[in-house]
């Protein structure tokens, strides 16, 4: 059980009691009368190979709240979108199965990148943003959960708790952040977020003095978090980043549209682990390595929509502020763990804090190289405002998708 501390400048829900789940989910069934509830999966195909998604879909089986369930599948051939269909069967809920890379959706994309519309790269943010567009189109819920598929450690019980603070009628929070420790197998994880995002923030207020927009991000306890929810007036009108950048960018996006005491983050888990990613891949074209520059261009990009002006100068700046603070965060982990008797790492730490170092420079040569480049995919009121009927026929497509892939199973309400 943690304290009651209320950090920054947003509320914080913490887990002060273990309430029981049976009790939570009485509740939440009465809210989703008013307010009906709905839940967003963006997955792989081949996570539905791994161990963690069977395990949340067997948990997702017995919730007795949701009206809709959307999971928006990517890389899946036609056997595999088939075989997705008869691997969520086992839903009891309303679910659609939108197969991004069917002729269907790709159709309709097409007309997107003729109106240069498109979300440009493909991964988790483009996927997560067709699934919006289905749930606006299909209109059953007010409130919408969303997490990643790679949970290994998934309890329903996060589910819940996740989606209670925009599921309360008595409340008026708008956005909902998930936050959790990421430790595992005796070991402290979420290394982007320790190592990379909070000492940057941190150097980020050195060097330019303090911002409201840095203490807002540095409010959050895990602000990588996939794992946030939302009333769903909240996704008509924001431009989400279609890289790594999706969950600084959903955070950037809410704060301008909403007063901070409309946006919240809440305790849904005691232990969580997923996928580990290897520091770097492909010459920092994947793993953490890419991760982190596509993070630290986000927060350049949107502090310049703030007047910060930016030189090569600045960057070394931020660059030596940030390995110090790095450093010092390594000790304070290092510290926390071994109170706790796990373990951690310092010589893999500090390699990590390296690269990242290295890569705040690049990220900065990458914004002063291209100004104006921001992979941000348009708001749905955008796409609706140039093609009037895209959304109707993008809710048509995912239900021919289904029938003519499916069993015919997938319209239990
Ligand atoms: O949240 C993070 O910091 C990144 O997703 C990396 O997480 P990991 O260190 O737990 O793999």
């Amino acid at each position: 059980m943690g304290d009651f501390y209320q950090n920054g400048i947003i509320t914080t829900l913490h887990n002060l009691s273990k309430r029981p789940l049976d009790e939570m989910e009485a509740e939440l069934c009465r809210f989703a009368k008013k307010r009906p509830l709905g839940l967003i999966l963006p997955c792989l195909y081949s996570e539905l190979e791994t161990e963690a998604m069977p395990n949340i879909t067997r948990h997702l089986a017995q919730v007795p709240y949701l009206d809709e369930i959307i999971i928006g599948l990517d890389r899946a051939t036609e056997a595999e979108y088939r075989k997705a269909l008869k691997f969520f069967s086992q839903l009891p809920q309303r679910y659609r199965v939108l197969w991004n890379d069917g002729p269907r959706l790709r159709n309709l994309d097409d007309e997107l990148i003729a109106e240069k519309l498109s979300p440009r790269e493909p991964g988790k943010g483009r996927n997560v943003w067709f699934c919006i567009g289905y749930m606006l189109s299909s209109n059953r819920v007010e409130s919408v959960a969303l997490h990643d598929c790679d949970i290994v450690t998934y309890d329903r019980e996060l589910l819940a708790r996740l989606i209670y603070p925009v599921a309360n009628p008595n409340f008026n929070y708008e956005f909902c952040k998930g936050f959790y420790a990421r430790v595992a197998d005796g070991k402290i994880n979420g290394r982007v977020s320790r190592l990379l995002v909070t000492p940057l923030l941190r150097a980020l207020k050195k060097v330019f003095g303090p911002m409201d927009y840095l203490d807002y991000l540095d409010s959050y306890r895990y602000p990588l978090a996939g794992e946030f929810s939302f009333r769903k007036d909240v996704t008509t009108d924001i431009r989400i980043p279609s890289d790594w950048g999706l969950e600084i960018g959903v955070l950037s996006e809410v704060k301008r549209n909403y007063a901070t005491n409309r946006l919240c983050q809440v305790d849904i888990a005691d232990v969580y682990d997923h996928k580990h990613q290897k520091l770097s891949a492909d010459n920092d074209a994947g793993g953490l390595s890419k991760m982190s520059i596509d993070i630290t261009k986000a927060l350049f990009r949107k502090l310049a929509t703030n007047g910060i002006v930016f030189n090569q100068e600045t960057f070394r700046t931020i660059k030596a502020t940030y390995f110090r603070i790095a450093l010092d965060f390594i000790e304070t982990y290092k510290n926390d763990a071994e109170i706790n008797g796990l373990s951690l790492d310092v010589h893999s730490e500090e390699l990590a804090v390296e690269l990242f170092a290295r890569n705040i420079v690049k990220a900065g040569n990458h914004f002063l190289d291209n100004p104006m480049e921001a992979p941000f995919i348009p708001s749905w009121n955008r796409v609706s405002s140039a093609i009037p009927n895209f959304m109707d026929r993008l809710y048509e497509a995912v239900d021919l998708d289904m029938a003519e892939f499916g069993d015919g199973n997938s319209d239990k309400v």
